[in-house]
């Protein structure tokens, strides 16, 4: 994947979120800035070569005026730029969030999540960071441009001495830049993997807790060799950055002894010109550390950008067509697959078999049971029928009408699920008003919620709660969106029996008595009667079952 990525410096110009007129405008007080530095100097080096004659009484007022100019113009260009890089930052975040949100299921899912918090943290800040340091490479590079002007005005001979330093400076800079450019790429490798690692702490603390003999290989081979990799990828990122930066100020001051030891014996140069080069050279040092100082940010940010290339994200600019929910209690329509089959990335070849094919219709208002062991293909089929994964081949339809890549957010909007990993939002999101308030509050009461939590301004007061009320919670924010369709993936397994029984014979009646269409996976044998139709997988193959027949019989089991 990674070869892919592409990115270049243009590229972190052209993602510049901030409006450009305000970085144009901080560019321009920067410009102002940089003149009146590069003023200051020409009239320090004209007093200085004048004697007493070479100031008359206006150049008091004019270095005073001079100094107060670069002072604001200074102050105006960093005050605004560093609005901007909150802006920015704050931009590139929620578009990568609306990338994140564009990009099919199957593709996040073959990120990682891990990788994804790191581009939506380490990754932003990285390019933020670089685009800061862009504005100040032209402002700095035009007050080089002014210096080197007055330089080409005092000596051009001299000046052909300066530019062959110049040359050779850039050129051996580059060169240990790209070196130091690899091993940060090296170092963003790693932290993806730390990342993983990191959530494994989070996530996996109690486990991990539990046992010393797993702690200590974690700690060990997981996170500490992945945390000194990067620690030594790093220090060696930055070692050769800051060689480059070092070798570079040598060859500055190398530079000036030169001219002074060297070329002003070969080129006759009066006394004036050798101060005003010397000033002049000196004044350059400030806007090239700058530069070099900003240009492993930019290759940070770089690296940072081609990392977010690699994830292949979709854009941003090109959401699909803004879709709202089909109108409150909305009937659903059929649901037909044909020739459905759905592969999982790396499936086959490292074992797993893809499933399918399905041909079957659900009909307005059926109460379907999607039964079958363990991996037999029940979560998937449920992603393929909710259109988060788009079927490898055949096709789904929906009242006749053909799901594509074009139709699919809007097909999504007819479901409202509670799947087996399902994340539980702190809040009502959306629903939190009117009618649903109301409704909220009733499902509350009616899942034994009431005594443990209450709905202030659409926000539940507390999440931390038992799995189980964690689900029955998950449940009632399904329900509040009243879709044509519901599924529940394995909902009742952490229920306690009295939910597990208000589920198979209260709430999924309701859904049916209410014209809904519900599809159910569940391992539940003793409610299988209750389903109008029973669908069952084994290893990724379907049959219809009667929704009283057994499983499998028990020997078969034993075996
Ligand atoms: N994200 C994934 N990437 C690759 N393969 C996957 C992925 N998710 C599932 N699989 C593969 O697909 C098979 C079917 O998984 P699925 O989750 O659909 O089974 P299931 O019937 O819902 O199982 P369970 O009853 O245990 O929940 C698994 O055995 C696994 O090999």
């Amino acid at each position: 994947m990674k070869p892919e990525a592409r990115a270049s410096i243009l590229d972190l110009w052209r993602m510049f979120g901030a409006p450009k007129a305000a970085l144009i405008l901080s560019g321009a007080a920067g410009l102002l800035a940089g003149g009146s530095s590069a003023g200051l100097v020409m009239l320090v080096n004209r007093s200085l070569s004048g004697g007493a004659e070479g100031a008359d009484s206006a150049t008091p007022l004019v270095f005073t005026g001079l100094c107060a100019l670069a002072l604001i113009s200074s102050s105006v260009s960093v005050a605004l730029l560093s609005r901007i890089a909150q802006e920015n930052q704050y931009r590139l975040r929620m578009r990568l969030a609306q990338r994140i949100l564009n990009t099919p299921a199957h593709r996040l899912e073959s990120c990682g999540r891990h990788r994804l918090m790191a581009a939506l943290t380490d990754d932003v800040q990285s390019v933020v960071a670089a685009q800061e340091v862009l504005p100040f490479l032209f402002v700095e590079g035009a007050k080089i441009v002014a210096a080197f002007s007055y330089l080409a005005y005092l000596s051009l001979p001299l000046l052909g001495f300066v530019l062959f330093f110049v040359v050779f400076g850039v050129l051996s800079y580059q060169f240990a830049q790209a070196q130091a450019m690899r091993w940060f790429a090296l170092a963003r490798e790693t932290d993806d993997a730390l990342f993983r690692h990191l959530r494994a702490l989070t996530e996996g603390y109690k486990e991990l807790m539990m046992d010393a003999r797993r702690r200590t290989a974690y700690l060990e081979a997981d996170l500490e060799r992945t945390a000194r990799l990067l620690r030594n990828r790093l220090n060696r990122a930055n070692v050769i950055a800051v060689l480059a930066n070092n070798w570079s100020e040598t060859l500055y001051y190398v530079c000036i002894g030169a001219i002074l030891f060297v070329a002003a014996r070969l080129v006759e140069t009066p006394q004036a010109t050798l101060i005003g080069f010397t000033l002049a050279i000196l004044f350059i040092g400030g806007p090239l550390s700058v530069i070099f100082n900003g240009i492993p940010a930019i290759a940070k940010g770089v690296v940072a950008l081609r990392n977010i290339e690699a994830l292949r994200l979709e854009s941003s600019d090109n959401p699909l067509a803004p879709v709202d929910r089909p109108v409150e209690g909305a009937s659903p329509q059929t649901l037909a697959l044909a020739g459905v089959t759905y592969r999982h990335q790396g499936q086959g070849e490292n074992g797993g078999y893809p499933i399918g094919p399905f041909d079957f219709v659900i009909r307005p208002g059926e109460l379907i049971f999607l039964t079958g062991g363990n991996g037999s293909g029940k979560t998937t089929l449920a992603l393929v029928i909710l259109g988060l994964y788009a079927p490898t081949t055949g096709e789904v339809r929906i009242g006749g009408e053909r799901v594509t890549d074009g139709n699919r957010e809007a097909y999504r909007q007819n479901f409202s699920a509670v799947l087996s990993d399902s994340y539980l939002f702190d809040s009502l999101l959306g629903y939190g008003e009117g009618a649903q308030r109301e409704q909220a509050e009733a499902l509350l009461a009616m899942l034994e919620l009431d005594h443990k939590l209450r709905i202030d301004g659409g926000r539940f007061s507390t999440i931390d709660l038992s799995r189980g009320e964690r689900k029955r919670l998950a449940l009632l924010a399904a329900c509040l969106s009243d879709s044509p369709f519901f599924l529940f993936d394995e909902w009742a397994a952490d229920q306690d029996p009295k939910f597990r029984d208000f589920f198979y014979r209260r709430l999924l009646p309701d859904l049916k008595a209410r014209g809904k269409t519900v599809i159910v996976i569940t391992h539940d044998d003793r409610y299988f009667r209750f389903c109008d139709r029973r669908l069952h997988l084994t290893v990724g193959q379907l049959e219809e079952l009667q929704p009283h027949a057994p499983d499998l019989p028990a020997a078969a089991v034993l075996e």
